[in-house]
Parts: C-alpha cells; structure tokens; sequence
C-alpha cells in the first residue's frame, strides 16, 4: 500500500491524515493546536504541524505529502530566512484602512476586481503589506521574501526532508532552503491580491505600489507540479527569479538519507489554500456550492472562468486544479458557536440540543454576529449585537438558536452574493458536527443541505493532491445525508434589519 499524508495547517488547530495513495482510506490522523489571536509566530505552525505528524505516526512509510493552510496570512522573511515578525493573519483587521486606501490609489474597486479578481479587504496580504510598510517601515525594510503559510510550511518541510527521516526533536530546527525555493500554487496566491487569475502571473506593479518594493515572491507552481522539481510551469516565477538553480531540492530529499521505511523519498506537492484543498477533500464539481463553517465562513463554488466581482464581496479565486473558485468569506462562523456555548456555560452538544429546544426564529430573538468585525460585509471594525430581548426570550435556548441562526444568515447573505443556482449544497468544517446546524441551515438558506460524513476535507485534499504525485487516485466519496426543512425567509428579514443597527 501507497501512502500519502495532507496536512491542514488552519487557524485554530494543525490536521494531519495519512491515507492510502489508491484508495483514499484513512490508515491513521494526528492533529495539534495553534495559538490564538490574529498574529502568529509562524514557528508555532512548525511546531504543531510536528506534533500532528508525530501523532499520526510519523512519515517513514509515506511517499508523498502536501500542505493546504489558511489563506492569505503574511510570512516576512528577511534575506537570510529568518522570519521578519509574527505573521498577520486572514482575520487581522489592523489594514483596513490600508484596503481603503489601496483601492483608491488603483482607481476604484473595478480597477481591483479587472486586475486581480477580487476588492481587496483586509484579509489580503497586499494590505497587510501597506500596513507593513507604513506603520513598521524597519520590518518592512528588513522584509526580503513574502510569502504565505503554506508556502512557508512547505518550504519548511522541504529543508527538513533535506536533512533526514522525520523525527520532531531534530526538525524542530532543520536547516531551511535558500529563499529561492520557496514555492506556492495558484490557488492560495491568487488571495494575495498581487497574483491575477486572469494571466496566472504576478502582478509586481501592484506590489510595488503597496509596498515600495518587490520582495523576492514564492514559485508558483502547477496543481501537479513537485516542490523541488525543476520542471515545474515556473509561471509566475518572482520578478527577476529564473526558478530553482541546480534542479532545486530533488536530490536531497528522503531516501538519499536512508529512512526506515517503505518509502525511499518524500515527493512534497505544491499544496493550496484551505479553501482551495477543501473543494478537492469533498470532490466538489461545477455546479456545486460549498459552505465551510471554520474559523471563517466560506461560500465557494467550482467555476470554469474567472471571475471579477466590483462590489468585493466574491472573491474570484483560482482553485487547486487549474479553474477557478469564487469565495465569499466572513470573518464569524463556528466561533460564533463557541462563543455562545461560553455564555450559555455548556458544551457544543448541549449548545445544539438547546438551540433545537427554541423554535425557528427564536420568538424574534437575533444574533448579529460579528464578533471579530466582518469582512462580508466589510465592516471591520463592527461589534455583534443581540435584539429582540424580552423576558420570554431571555433564555439559554433562546440565544443558542439565535446565535446559530445569526451565523447561517451570514452564510446565506454570501450564499445570494454568489448568484448561483447550485445543483447541491454541500455543509462542511468544524461547525458541520452540530446536528442544530444540520437542521437550521435549510432553513435558513432556502434549500435542501448535504452532509457529508464529518471528516478533515482540507487535510483530505491536500492528501488527494499529494496522491497525484504518485498514483491515479480513485477515491470514492462516501454518502452525504441530505438534511431539508421549510425556508423561513421572515428570520433573514429580521437578521438583515439588525444589521443596519450595530456599533462599529
Ligand atoms: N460539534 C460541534 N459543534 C459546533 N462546533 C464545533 C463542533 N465541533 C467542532 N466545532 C468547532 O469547529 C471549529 C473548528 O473547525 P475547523 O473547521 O477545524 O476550523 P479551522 O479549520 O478554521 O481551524 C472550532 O471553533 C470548534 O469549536
Ligand atoms: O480568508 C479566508 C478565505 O478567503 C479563510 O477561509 C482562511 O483561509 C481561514 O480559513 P479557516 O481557518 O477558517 O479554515
């Protein structure tokens, strides 16, 4: 038996599945946590994607591995490597006002969407970057490369497959490539609002204008490409960078250094977007609209062409398979759950036994939650709120459903900003597990909703990505459960009144 490894190194935690090449079945996980808040050392990545390998028992068998992490999040390195500060994540909201000023300066938010797809908010590296540069102009300075999780756990990866057979202790502090080798794929550069789906090159003008330079820019690979490989497409490579000198990595990975195990090198695959990796992990085709509740809250479709959205709130992605992925994105998903469970002082299950208690619509209590400001809408700065609070309503019940129904609102606000009429809504992410999510989301978005088995469906398409580099996978996907239920439109209606009365 083949076997691969994916690895999803997302916000709140790092997920690591080891399947077989073949077949896709899961053969053993392994997962750890990352810290909180919206900036990040990405060293604590390294360390938890080590333990999540460590607990799924390691690489020595596996041939191929790939990484799909959090989109956008900026990684400064300075010219020896060294990360230049800790890296702002998709969630930090300190450039919005970068975002603002940047969409300006282009002439607009046409000139954005024409030039890269997508408005730039402050989820994009390009206005973290003008943050950089205008408010830490010493880091900015010492700034030599730029890149993004996952290209920066790859590259990581990479250095530490150099240097030996997995073992945590001594890749805690492999040596890492030179900077040249740093790689990513289309589909997590194109949020970095420097990258155009359109041509599948950078845009180093408008990194210039960001930032005052061009720092050195990862290659960008394609979706079957080898990290290491010298003959990748190269499309897109940093300006004034020819590709990997000397045939890269290639020969200084694994078995060279005598692993154990089956396998006699760890062929590494470009890796992605959590996004990008999670329309892999679930099998998602044309006609198909994915709802992630993580971290963030994801709507995301697979499209054929690219796609241009002046009013910011559709992302126009590329994908992990050469197509494309529309996304809209708010910033409050499954810790909108947590959040609740916190107030109502009881666990998830119980959070969702009470939420299924309170009746749809929860006698008019709303949740408007936007706890971590918004992105979509773009309100960076707005506070959730909660209306319609009486006596009747003032219960655990009560503000479990809302706060769930608050959630899905937002979800399906950016399931109509994508303009689709989906053939099948797929549910998926963290908050997926809940059975009151399950049930409320038809409701709530008008359609019927399926399920498929919970699992780590961005782990699982990095794996799937990671099988390309040695086998025809033919995984099947296993059944989804269809959950339907009435359209209850009056509980949007109300939801959308509440937002016109929030503090920012
Ligand atoms: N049974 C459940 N009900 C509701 N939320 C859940 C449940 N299980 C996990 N979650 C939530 O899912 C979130 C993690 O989901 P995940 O998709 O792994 O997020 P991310 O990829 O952004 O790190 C956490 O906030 C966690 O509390
Ligand atoms: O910013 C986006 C998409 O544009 C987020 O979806 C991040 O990619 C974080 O994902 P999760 O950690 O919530 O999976």
């Amino acid at each position: 038996m083949t076997l691969v490894a994916g690895v999803d190194s997302s916000t709140q935690s790092c997920k690591v599945v080891i399947r077989d090449a073949e077949t896709g079945a899961l053969v053993r996980e392994g997962r750890a946590p990352h810290p909180g808040g919206t900036e990040v050392h990405p060293s604590h990545w390294w360390a938890a994607l080590l333990q999540a390998i460590s607990a799924a028992g390691g690489l020595d068998d596996v041939a191929a591995i790939s990484v799909a992490g959090q989109q956008h999040g900026m990684v400064c390195l300075d010219e020896s490597g060294n990360v230049v500060r800790d890296a702002l994540l998709w969630n930090d909201t300190r450039s919005a006002q970068a975002a603002l000023d940047l969409t300006a300066e282009l002439g607009g938010p046409q000139a954005w969407a024409d030039a890269v797809g997508s408005v730039p908010v402050a989820s994009f590296t390009v206005t973290k970057l003008r943050w950089l540069a205008e408010h830490e102009p010493a880091n900015a300075r010492r700034t030599a490369a730029v890149c993004l999780p996952h290209d920066w756990l790859t590259w990581r990866l990479a250095g530490a497959l150099a240097s030996g057979p997995f073992d945590a202790a001594a890749w805690a502090d492999a040596p890492t490539p030179p900077l040249d080798h740093l790689t990513t794929d289309r589909g997590d550069a194109s949020g970095t609002g420097y990258w155009s789906p359109f041509t599948g090159a950078y845009r180093p003008d408008l990194l210039k204008a960001a930032f005052g330079t061009v720092p050195l820019l990862p290659r960008v690979l394609g979706p079957t490409d080898e990290v290491g490989a010298a003959s990748g497409t190269g499309a897109g490579a940093s300006p004034g960078s020819t590709g990997l000198p000397g045939g890269g990595l290639a020969a200084g990975f694994g078995g060279a250094a005598g692993f154990g195990g089956v396998a006699e090198r760890v062929l590494i695959a470009p890796g992605t977007g959590d996004n990008m990796a999670a329309a892999l992990g679930v099998g998602a085709r044309p006609g198909d609209v994915v709802v992630s509740l993580g971290t963030s809250g994801t709507v995301f479709a697979v499209a054929e062409t690219p796609s241009a959205d002046p009013t910011g709130a559709v992302a126009g992605f590329a994908d992990a398979t050469g197509r494309f992925l529309p996304l809209v994105c708010t910033l409050n998903a499954a810790r909108v759950m947590d959040a609740a469970a916190r107030i109502a002082g009881v666990g998830l299950d119980e959070l969702s036994d009470l939420a299924l208690q309170a009746p749809p619509g929860a006698d008019g209590l709303t949740l408007v939650p936007y706890l971590e400001g918004e992105r979509t809408p773009n309100r960076p700065t707005a506070t959730g709120s909660i209306h319609g609070l009486t006596l009747a309503t003032s219960t655990r019940a009560h503000l479990a459903r809302a706060a769930i129904e608050g959630m899905l609102c937002g979800l399906a606000d950016a399931l109509d900003a994508l303009a689709m009429r989906p053939e099948r809504v797929l549910l998926i992410g963290g908050a997926a597990r809940s059975e009151a999510v399950r049930r409320i989301a038809p409701t709530i978005f008008g359609v019927p909703i399926m399920v498929p088995p919970p699992a780590e469906y961005v782990a699982n398409g990095a794996a799937h990505q990671a099988a390309t580099l040695v086998t025809t996978p033919d995984w099947h996907s296993e059944d989804t459960q269809t959950y339907e239920g009435e359209a209850a439109p009056e509980i949007r209606t109300r939801y959308t009144r509440a937002t016109t009365h929030i503090l920012d």
